[in-house]
């Protein structure tokens, strides 16, 4: 689409001025002769008119002027203008940008990218990324149709491109964090092409003028739980990716966006706190709606990594259709969650295991006690290793080596597997010391999720230590040294911390927890989140003096108190009344021996025994009863 004329182009005529302070950032950028200039002078764009207005900026309909030596060339670009930022974060999201430039232009999948500028907004310099202007998006192509929805298909092939682009962006060590269908632009060959390569995560750490969007890094009806508030919810990785890319895939075949009609709050409710997950329609190809349903997994770690969609979708794609209907067989397919574990098969299948590898039971909740395998080598591969595999393991102190399902292991290195508690000893005061960890390769390198930071950590195993794991049903408080906690917390009263019960454990180590011992009234059962490393475990046998224990009884029901109570009462009120009764009737007993006889003939019937003695006394104080007649003080009143 270049223009080539020449002619000098006009004064920019539009809202924007050129920035003219020509930041020391703008300078640093020099390009060699074989390596293009990611920045683009904005003296040489000029804005015709806007085309959209999106969660993250404008665009506009640009022209990018560029001299050649012997002519000009104008070509017809799109625009993306951020919102402003801070002026001192410009040089930071420019930096990051340089890095992806020429790496994003060798890929496939992605907008092919004609640079960076900075232009002088209304207010403050914005940064606007250049890219190739594409007749339209799978949005626009959607909105054209009756029903705006995808013939199936039409979605598998569709799939299959947006699976690749952001495959390749993966492999980049960035995430797209912003899957949509008006941002999968459509090329000439009608092959979708990603639009954002992944702005919301290069803005990660920028603070952004809307404090609401520096809670959630995307759009709302797109976004994975953990993407809302990443720091606490967190981490984002690759898997958050799969849950755009399952709510897209549920747009184009339904023609219905995800959480439609919902305000951003009410997204936020029923993705983040009720756990609901957008409906998949019926008639799909079984190994779609496997995978797509285990997109929507809570838990990132369940859910598919983007080679196994594209795995799916492409196997899907070349299968029989019938006027672009499924025509196989039923394909109702349970995401199953093996071992009656919290563990689905994606969360399996990120690990192969290969001979030699020294593998242990997986824990769950059935097998944390007696494990088949406490600790033992893999010495043989019964066939490929994939969900339903077999390995031979070898275990100390048993000749033949155990035939054992991959699904029910987990490979140790350094002592340490995907998921265990860890702490990290010299740690970034912003981020918790305890976390759990994602994944450890061989060679010991790990990645870790805590609370406070919005990605991964990556490190070393040697740089942690095994920490206490915590796990869901147990009790906890905050331990005694925490004055102010990373997250607010209820007081049992003055001073001391209240327990409350662990109801989830998010994929950073953040215990979501609620207080049975409070009363809440029908429906406002109120969640808090504690971070591990300020929380402690609770038991019985944790609680040192017998009134502590009592305590913790009340902390399992808000009804152990009142009823307590009113037990306490009833048996005071009876007792007193047993007490006033009997003395009543050794008064009576010294009138006359007809008296003494009616009284004693109902004994038995007011809770005495043959003896005289009250059943319902402790033995002491009815033999005091019995041997001087009267009532102790306390019975008295
Ligand atoms: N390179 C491009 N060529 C042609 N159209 C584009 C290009 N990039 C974006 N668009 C279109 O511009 C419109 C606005 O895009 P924009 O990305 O700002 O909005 P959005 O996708 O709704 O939100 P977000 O800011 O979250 O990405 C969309 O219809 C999109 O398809």
């Amino acid at each position: 689409m270049a223009d080539q004329a020449g002619t000098k182009p006009s004064a920019p005529s539009f809202d924007y001025m050129l920035y003219e302070g020509d930041p020391e950032h703008l300078r640093t950028v020099v390009a060699t002769p074989n390596q293009p200039n990611p920045r683009i002078d904005p003296s040489l764009l000029k804005l015709r008119h806007r085309i959209g207005h999106g969660s993250f900026g404008d665009v506009w309909l640009a022209t990018h002027h560029q001299t050649a030596q012997d002519y000009d060339e104008y070509h017809e670009v799109a625009l993306k203008m951020l919102h402003p930022i801070k002026e001192e974060d410009i040089p930071k999201f420019l930096v990051k940008f340089d890095e992806l430039f020429l790496k994003l232009r060798k890929l496939q999948g992605i907008c092919w990218l004609h640079g960076v500028s900075v232009v002088s907004g209304k207010t403050s310099p914005q940064i606007c990324i250049v890219m190739k202007f594409y007749e339209g998006s799978v949005g626009d192509r959607m909105s054209k149709l009756k029903g705006g929805k995808l013939p199936l298909p039409d979605v598998l092939r569709y799939g299959v491109g947006l699976a690749k682009g952001i495959h390749e962006v993966h492999l980049l060590d960035n995430l797209v964090l912003n899957i949509k269908p008006t941002n999968l632009l459509l090329d000439e060959h009608d092959q979708v092409v990603l639009g954002d390569f992944g702005i919301p995560f290069l803005l990660l750490g920028i603070q952004l003028p809307d404090p609401d969007m520096s809670l959630r890094l995307g759009s709302p009806n797109y976004m994975a739980p953990e993407q809302w508030e990443p720091e606490v919810r967190g981490p984002v990785s690759v898997e958050t990716d799969s849950w755009g890319f399952g709510c897209c895939m549920l747009e184009m075949l339904t023609g219905v966006q995800p959480w439609f009609g919902k305000s951003v709050g009410e997204i936020y409710n029923s993705v983040v706190l009720k756990h609901e997950k957008p409906q998949l329609p019926s008639g799909l190809p079984p190994a779609v709606e496997n995978v797509l349903s285990g997109c929507f997994e809570y838990d990132l770690r369940n859910r598919p990594l983007i080679g196994d969609i594209l795995h799916a979708f492409e196997s899907s794609r070349d299968a029989v259709f019938n006027d672009g209907e499924w025509i196989g067989l039923s394909s109702r397919v349970s995401l199953d969650k093996t071992l009656g574990s919290s563990h689905s098969t994606w969360f399996l299948a990120k690990d192969h295991l290969q001979v030699g590898d020294i593998v242990r039971s997986r824990k769950t909740p059935s097998n944390c006690k007696s494990m088949a395998v406490a600790e033992g080598t893999v010495v043989g591969l019964e066939k490929d290793t994939d969900r339903d595999g077999f390995v031979l393991v070898r275990v100390q102190g048993i000749h033949n080596p155990l035939r054992v399902s991959v699904t029910t292991l987990e490979r140790v290195t350094s002592g340490l597997a995907a998921g265990d508690w860890v702490h990290l000893q010299d740690h970034n005061r912003n981020h918790s010391s305890i976390g759990i960890l994602h994944s450890i390769d061989r060679d010991g390198c790990v990645t870790v999720g805590f609370i406070g930071l919005e990605t991964l950590w990556e490190g070393h195993c040697y740089q942690l230590q095994m920490a206490d794991p915590f796990s869901v049903g147990q009790f906890v408080t905050l331990k005694g040294n925490v004055f102010t906690p990373r997250f607010p917390w209820l007081h049992k009263r003055e001073g001391i911390w209240a327990t409350g019960k662990v109801v989830q454990i998010l994929p950073n180590g953040c215990l979501v927890v609620q207080f049975p011992g409070k009363f809440a009234l029908k429906g406002d059962c109120k969640s808090f989140l504690a971070d591990p490393a300020e929380a402690e475990h609770v038991s019985f046998d944790t609680c040192p003096t017998l009134v502590d224990k009592y305590q913790h009884v009340e902390d399992h029901h808000w009804a152990v108190r009142p009823l307590m109570v009113a037990f306490g009462v009833l048996a005071a009120m009876k007792f007193g009344f047993i007490v006033g009764h009997s003395v009543g009737a050794r008064l009576k007993k010294g009138r006359g021996s007809k008296t003494h006889n009616r009284e004693s003939g109902r004994g038995n019937q007011d809770g005495k025994n043959s003896a005289g003695k009250s059943k319902w006394l402790p033995s002491p104080v009815a033999n005091m009863l019995s041997r001087d007649g009267t009532a102790p003080p306390v019975a008295a009143r």
